[in-house]
């Protein structure tokens, strides 16, 4: 597929990777379709892909909600006429223990709200846009392709059963929507990203960022480039379907 002139969903599209990978895009002719939670952020970003050079819209939209999804993907037809890929981003964290032993008592530790958050984001939320994107790229005769952003974390890491659980769940939905949707010329990849310089590692104390770098092999974080040029890779190579991108630095968790 060819990015000049493609319409491109990011779901998560307001700051971080998903802004990233919405400029990487733009930049290269990709006419994007930010979504996120947060208009102020979807402003921000839109207006950073319309200077890398490309048209940019905003939606503003709860991936985790089945009508808000329904709209947001009709609207998007509506606005540009078609639907070529999707980049099914957004994600949250909401880290804990499962259980733990204090003073010889064991506690519960992760909550079910904990779990069911990042289970209706991170698993549902690509559920629900992958099926909606799928059903407009169908409706409207568009080839396309579907990216899921899944993370290093699917192999499973300590502290993160809700996120580790989500993010192989949508690892696992790669191979079935690209056996279930090539019929209709639909290619389906997942990129598990390692640690990725963001916001969030730029405010870590220098000491502790040192620490995590030094076990990655490449002994740095990858950055936010390095993921959208992998995204930019799957839309451009027709024969890619069905497999995950692993771009962490050689880290195994
Ligand atoms: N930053 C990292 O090192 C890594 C990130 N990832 C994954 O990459 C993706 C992006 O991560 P970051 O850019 O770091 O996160 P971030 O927190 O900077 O950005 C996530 C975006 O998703 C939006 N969002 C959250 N819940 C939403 C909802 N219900 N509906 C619509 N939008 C919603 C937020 O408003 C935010 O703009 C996530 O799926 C994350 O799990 C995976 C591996 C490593
Ligand atoms: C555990 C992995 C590498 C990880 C680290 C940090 C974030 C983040 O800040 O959002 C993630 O989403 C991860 O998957």
């Amino acid at each position: 597929m060819k990015l000049q002139d493609s319409v491109i969903a990011i779901t998560g599209g307001g700051q971080g990777l998903g802004r990233a990978m919405g400029e990487y895009l733009a930049a290269r002719g990709a006419r994007v379709a930010l979504i996120d939670l947060m208009p102020e952020t979807l402003d921000e970003a839109a207006e950073a892909c319309r200077k890398a050079g490309g048209e940019a819209r905003t939606y503003v939209c709860n991936v985790a909600k089945e009508e808000d999804v329904e709209k947001t993907f009709e609207s998007i037809v509506a606005d540009f006429g078609h639907l070529n890929g999707l980049i099914n981003n957004a994600g949250i964290l909401r880290d804990g223990l499962l259980v733990k032993v204090k003073d010889g008592q064991v506690e519960k530790r992760m909550e079910l709200s904990q779990w069911q958050a990042v289970i209706d984001v991170n698993l549902t939320g690509v559920f629900l846009c992958g099926r909606e994107a799928a059903t407009q790229m169908i409706r409207t005769g568009d080839e396309g392709v579907i990216i899921n952003i899944a993370s290093i974390a699917r192999a499973g890491n300590m502290g993160q059963s809700n996120y580790s659980a989500a993010k192989a769940g949508v690892s696992a939905l790669v191979p079935v929507w690209a056996k279930e949707l090539a019929r209709y010329g639909i290619r389906c990849m997942g990129i598990a990203p390692g640690f990725i310089e963001t916001a969030m590692t730029a405010s870590m104390k220098p000491e502790a960022l040192e620490k995590m770098t030094a076990g990655i092999p490449l002994k740095r974080m990858g950055k936010p480039e390095e993921i959208a040029s992998a995204a930019a890779f799957i839309f451009e190579n027709d024969y890619m379907s069905g497999r995950m991108l692993e771009v962490d630095g050689a880290l195994r968790l």
